[in-house]
């Protein structure tokens, strides 16, 4: 039986630290505000938002939701980001991926600007994420899931990572911190032929695709770390990329979805959100 490791305590430690330092900004006057960008209504946009809204409101944030239509075009989207951009009230923005196909993310993500970029969309930030040089901001999600091994204290150093997932949100910018911290990974994506092989040697699995119940006990190693990253709304519940019943029994330790990664990210996403205003205020 593994043992389940929640984000709830991650999430409250970060969370706790937070709301002391909002409250100094805001005795200095200092307002931090989150401008969420959601185009369309992806169930998993809608989850995060969820999160973060409520992640935001307990620190003290301002968070302040545009919504665009899912059929805008590439020029009225870049205009409403420049909006945000320009708005000296904003701190941090976070426009949520992936975007629907005909918005070009190769040219938006030279719109942003890098300085209220707090989930890595910009070349600066993918740049200095690549370098690793961390007066950037990293991908709010990898850098949930590096916490969350840290704070249960799983070694990285020497063992075989694999991840499913290649995207530049998740599974690429995860893959690179753990090779930062001396895993041997492997990349899975929808190419990969036979996946199970490639996880089966896993002592951390990662799982980033996006499709429910897509890692079965065969995907697994005995006594390994499976982190699920996933979000998916089956029946109007939310469920992850693991079969949970099936791994469960495999498995060493076992992220469980909702209250896992996800939790997490929305705390790191705040603690980005209180980095950007304070660099933008020279504090
Ligand atoms: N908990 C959290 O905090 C977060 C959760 N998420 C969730 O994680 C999931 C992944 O997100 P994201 O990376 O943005 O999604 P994307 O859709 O951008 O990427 C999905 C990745 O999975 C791969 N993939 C899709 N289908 C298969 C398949 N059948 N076999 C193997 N690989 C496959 C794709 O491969 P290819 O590249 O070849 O197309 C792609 O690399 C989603 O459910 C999302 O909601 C995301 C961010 C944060
Ligand atoms: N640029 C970008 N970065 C992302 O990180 C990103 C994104 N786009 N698009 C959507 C996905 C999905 N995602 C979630 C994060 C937290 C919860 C979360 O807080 N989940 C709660 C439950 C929330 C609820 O259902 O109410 C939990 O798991 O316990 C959910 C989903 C981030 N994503």
């Amino acid at each position: 039986m593994s043992r389940i490791i929640k984000g709830k305590p991650v999430a409250d430690k970060i969370t706790e630290e937070l709301i002391e330092e909002v409250k100094e900004l805001r005795n200095k006057k200092i307002y931090p505000k989150l401008a969420i960008v959601r185009v369309g209504a992806r169930e998993d946009d809608l989850a995060y938002e969820r999160g973060a809204v409520s992640r935001c409101k307990k620190i003290g944030i301002e968070p302040e939701v545009t919504q665009l239509p899912v059929d805008i075009s590439q020029e009225d989207f870049i205009k409403e980001l420049r909006k945000l951009n320009e708005d000296n009230s904003v701190h941090g923005i976070l426009i949520f991926r992936p975007l629907p196909k005909h918005l070009d993310e190769t040219v938006i993500k030279y719109e942003i600007n890098p300085e209220k970029d707090i989930d890595c969309f910009s070349p600066v930030n993918e740049g200095k994420l690549y370098e690793g040089d961390d007066s950037g901001f990293p991908p709010c999600t990898p850098k949930a899931v590096m916490e969350i091994l840290k704070f249960y204290d799983v070694e990285i150093k020497g063992k075989n990572a694999t991840i499913i997932g290649r995207s530049n949100v998740v599974g690429k910018p995860v893959a690179l911190m753990l090779l930062n911290e001396n895993a041997t990974i492997k990349i899975c994506h929808s190419k990969t032929k036979d996946i199970a092989k490639a996880t089966r040697e896993a002592d951390i699995l990662v799982a980033a695709v996006g499709r429910a119940n897509f890692v079965k006990e065969d995907f697994v190693k005995d006594g390994s770390v499976v982190i699920d990253v996933g979000i998916n709304v089956i029946d109007g519940k939310v469920c992850g990329d693991v079969d949970f019943d099936e791994v469960k029994n495999k498995a060493a330790l076992i992220t469980p979805v909702p209250r896992g990664v996800g939790s997490v990210t929305t705390s790191i996403l705040a603690k980005h959100l209180v980095k950007a205003c304070k660099m933008q205020n020279n504090i």
